[in-house]
C-alpha cells in the first residue's frame, strides 16, 4: 500500500483522481468505498505504511472520528462542482434540497439566490442522519436533491430524483497536493526524530555510563536531568527529580549562586557523608544569557583508584613496595618476635614507628608492613627526609601548583601525599626533618588534608603513615629537635627492630645469603674460604648490621675472585676497636694487594676514587693492578 490512501466514494472520481496520479508519476493507492465500508482499507493501510488519507464528504468526517492516528484531508466540493448540478434543475420552481456533511458554503447559498433557486439545506453525520435528511426534504416538497453519494442511496430509495455532487480536477489535484506536502513534513519529521531519538539515546549512554554524576539545571533553577551516578553518589531527596526546583532536590546546592553570578566554579570540593566530592558548575551561557547550569561530580575516592590504576601500572616499579617478610633473613627469636609484631601492625591502619639502628632492616619493615596491610594495592611512596633540603622537602612532601615551585621549575607537583593516597607513605629519617617540616607534617596529618603551595584548596587524603629513625625520639623531644606532637602523631604504634648482635646467629645466616648473592656458580668453589671467614667474623658485634654484613662479603668477594688466600684476606676483615687483632689491620702494608683491592672495591672500583684515597695517582694505582694481576671487569658476577 502506498503512502497516500485515496478512497473515492464514487467510480467517477477514482477514475479521475487515477489519471492525475498516472500523469504526476505519484504513488497513491485508491479504492472505491465510502462511510463504514472504507474503514477497513484505512486499518489495512495503517498496517502497511499509509501515512496520509484523503476521501470526501461524509466519509471524511466518519474516518477522522475512527482514526486519530493519521491525518484524512477532505476533497473539497468547490463551487465549480455544482455547475453541472445547477444546469440539471435549471427551471425548476419547486424547492431543491442540498444535503451536505459541514454547513452548506456561502458560495453555493449566494449561486442559487441569483439563479433564483427555491433551495433547501440539510445536514446530515451518518447514515441515519442522512436518510432523515432525504425524508424531511421530501416532507418540504423538495423534487430534487444534489449531494453526496451517501444522500444518493436514500433519495434513490424514497424516490427523490438526485444529481451526484462529483470533485472536479481542480479539487482533486488541490487534495493530492496537500497530501504530498503533509506526507513529505510527516517523513521529514520522522526522520528528524528518528535522528534526535539516536542522539539522544547516545547522550543518554554517555550520560549514564560517564564516571561523573551529572546535574543540569534551566534557567529557572528547575532539574532537567540527574543521570544515575549523581543519584548514587548525593543524598537527593523527592524523586522523580526532573523538573523540581533544585534545592528540592539537593538543599545545600550552590547551583543557584552559579545560575545568578553566570561564573564557572571548577574543582570545587564538597563533603557528602564520609566522601569527598570533586565538583563542577559550569553556566550554559547562550547570546550572553545564563540558561542553565550543568554540574559533574565525581567521587574522588573513585578518582584516586583509576588514577593509581595508570598510575601502578606506569611506575609500577617505583611505587610497589619491594620487600615481603618472607624475603627477611633471621630465625632468631627476637627478630621472630619484631616479625610478629609488625605482621600484628600490618593489620591495623595506625602510624608506625620503626625504630633500629642503621641498616637494621627499618626500610624492608616498612615494604614489609605495606604490602601485609589492606593497602597493599596502594602506592608505597618513600621520602627519604635527610636526602633535600627544607624548601625542597617541604616540595617533595606537599607538592605545589604551576607557577609556585620553589626553584622557579615550570609546571606542577603533586605531592608524597596525594602520591601515596590509599597507600603507604614511609618517611625515612625522619628525625632529619627540619622543625618547619616536622609542624607542616603534623598539620597534614591531623587535618588528613594537603594544600599544595601556591594553591587554595585543600585535597583530602587517606594515607597510613609509616616513620623510621635510629634515634630515640623520645630523647630527641627532650632536647627540644624534634616536635613532641609528631611524636605523638607518628609513633601510634612503635616497633624496635633488634640490631644484629641481639639476634644470635641471624649475623651468619645473612652471610651466607650475601655469599651466595656475590659468588653465584662460583659459591661452591670458594666454600671452604667462606666457611673459614665466617668463623673468624664470629663474635664481631656488625655495627652497620645488616648493610655491613654485605659490605664486607662484598669485599671478601672480590679479594677472593682475585685469587687472594684466606690468610691475606683475613687481615682485611673488620675487627671491633676492642679487638687484638685491630693492631693487625693499622699496620696493613698500603701496597699489599689485599689493600689495594679494599680500597678499589671501596670505591666501586672507580679508580681516581681510589687513587685518592691511597693517595697517589692514577698511574701509579694502575701499574700496582697490573703487578697484582688486578681485574675490575665482572667483579660482581
Ligand atoms: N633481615 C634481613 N634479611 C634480609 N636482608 C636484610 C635484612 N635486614 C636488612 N636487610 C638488607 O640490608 C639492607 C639494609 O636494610 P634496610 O635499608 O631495610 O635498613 P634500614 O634500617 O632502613 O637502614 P638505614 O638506617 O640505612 O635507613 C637492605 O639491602 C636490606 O635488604
Amino acid at each position: 500500500m502506498a503512502a497516500i490512501l485515496f478512497i473515492a466514494p464514487s467510480e467517477q472520481l477514482a477514475e479521475r483522481a487515477q489519471e492525475i496520479v498516472l500523469e504526476r508519476n505519484m504513488d497513491v493507492s485508491i479504492k472505491v468505498s465510502y462511510l463504514e465500508a472504507a474503514k477497513k482499507y484505512v486499518e489495512e493501510g495503517l498496517r502497511n505504511g499509509t501515512k496520509v488519507v484523503i476521501s470526501r464528504g461524509g466519509s471524511v468526517y466518519l474516518l477522522r472520528q475512527y482514526f486519530t492516528n493519521v491525518p484524512i484531508i477532505a476533497t473539497k466540493l468547490t463551487s465549480g462542482c455544482y455547475i453541472n448540478a445547477f444546469e440539471k434543475i435549471r427551471g425548476i420552481q419547486e424547492p431543491i434540497a442540498f444535503f451536505s456533511v459541514p454547513e452548506i458554503q456561502e458560495n453555493v447559498r449566494s449561486l442559487c439566490y441569483l439563479m433564483n433557486v427555491d433551495a433547501r439545506y440539510y445536514r446530515f453525520s451518518d447514515e441515519e442522519s442522512a436518510e432523515e435528511a432525504v425524508k424531511a426534504a421530501l416532507r418540504d416538497g423538495c423534487v430534487y436533491g444534489i449531494g453526496g453519494v451517501l444522500t444518493k442511496i436514500y433519495a434513490e430509495k424514497h424516490n427523490l430524483k438526485y444529481v451526484t455532487l462529483e470533485n472536479n480536477r481542480e479539487d482533486i489535484e488541490l487534495a493530492l497536493s496537500a497530501a504530498k506536502q503533509l506526507l513529505k513534513s510527516i517523513t521529514d519529521g520522522e526522520r528528524r526524530r528518528r535522528a534526535l531519538k539516536l542522539r539522544l539515546e547516545r547522550y543518554e549512554t554517555i550520560f549514564n555510563y560517564t564516571h561523573d554524576g551529572i546535574i543540569a539545571i534551566d534557567r529557572q533553577g528547575y532539574v532537567e536531568v540527574v543521570n544515575r551516578q549523581a543519584d548514587e553518589m548525593l543524598p537527593l531527596k523527592n524523586k522523580p527529580y526532573e523538573g523540581k526546583k533544585i534545592e528540592e532536590i539537593l538543599p545545600e546546592t550552590k547551583l543557584p549562586s552559579v545560575l545568578r553570578s553566570g561564573e564557572k566554579e571548577i574543582d570545587e570540593l564538597m563533603k557528602v557523608g564520609n566522601t569527598i566530592i570533586n565538583t563542577n558548575r559550569v553556566p550554559i551561557i547562550i547570546d550572553d544569557k545564563v540558561e542553565g547550569v550543568v554540574a559533574t561530580f565525581r567521587d574522588i575516592e573513585s578518582v584516586h583508584t583509576s588514577e593509581q590504576k595508570i598510575r601502578s601500572r606506569l611506575h609500577r616499579k617505583g611505587l610497589a613496595s619491594r620487600y615481603r617478610f618472607t624475603d627477611m633473613i633471621g630465625e632468631s627469636r627476637a627478630f621472630q618476635r619484631t616479625i610478629r609484631m609488625a605482621k600484628s601492625y600490618a593489620k591495623t591502619n595506625s602510624s608506625i614507628l620503626l625504630q633500629g639502628e642503621l641498616g637494621s632492616g627499618k626500610e624492608m619493615f616498612a615494604h614489609s608492613i605495606h604490602h601485609a596491610s589492606k593497602r597493599s594495592k596502594g602506592p608505597f611512596v618513600t621520602v627519604d627526609c635527610d636526602n633535600y633540603s627544607a624548601r625542597a622537602l617541604q616540595a617533595e612532601l606537599v607538592g605545589y601548583e604551576d607557577g609556585a615551585s620553589p626553584f622557579g621549575n615550570k609546571g606542577y607537583q603533586e605531592s608524597a601525599f596525594e602520591r601515596a593516597h590509599g597507600g603507604t607513605l614511609f618517611l625515612d629519617k625522619v628525625a632529619s626533618a627540619p622543625k618547619m617540616i616536622q609542624s607542616l607534617l603534623v598539620r597534614v596529618i591531623e587535618s588528613r588534608e594537603v594544600r599544595r603551595l601556591g594553591s587554595d584548596h585543600v585535597i583530602p587524603i587517606d594515607v597510613r603513615i609509616i616513620a623510621a629513625t635510629r634515634y630515640d625520639l623520645n630523647e630527641r623531644v627532650r632536647e627540644g629537635e624534634f616536635l613532641g606532637e609528631l611524636m605523638y602523631e607518628l609513633s601510634v604504634l612503635t616497633l624496635k627492630i633488634p640490631p644484629l648482635r641481639d639476634r644470635g646467629d641471624d649475623w651468619r645466616m645473612l652471610c651466607e645469603n650475601r655469599f651466595h648473592f656475590f659468588l653465584g656458580s662460583e659459591y661452591r668453589q670458594y666454600a671452604k674460604e667462606v666457611q673459614t671467614i665466617e668463623k673468624y667474623l664470629q663474635g664481631y658485634t656488625w655495627k652497620g648490621n645488616a648493610h655491613e654484613v654485605s659490605n664486607v662479603v662484598e669485599r671478601v668477594c672480590v679479594l677472593l675472585k682475585n685469587g687472594m688466600a684466606v690468610e691475606e684476606i683475613i687481615p682485611a676483615l673488620p675487627i671491633d676497636s676492642s679487638s687484638q687483632l685491630i693492631n693487625e689491620k693499622v699496620t696493613f702494608d698500603k701496597w699489599n694487594k689485599a689493600a689495594v683491592i679494599e680500597a678499589l672495591s671501596s670505591c666501586q672500583f672507580n679508580i681516581s676514587k681510589a687513587a685518592r684515597m691511597l693517595n697517589c695517582s692514577r698511574s701509579t694505582l694502575y701499574n700496582k693492578m697490573k703487578k697484582y694481576d688486578i681485574k675490575i671487569n665482572n667483579m660482581n658476577n
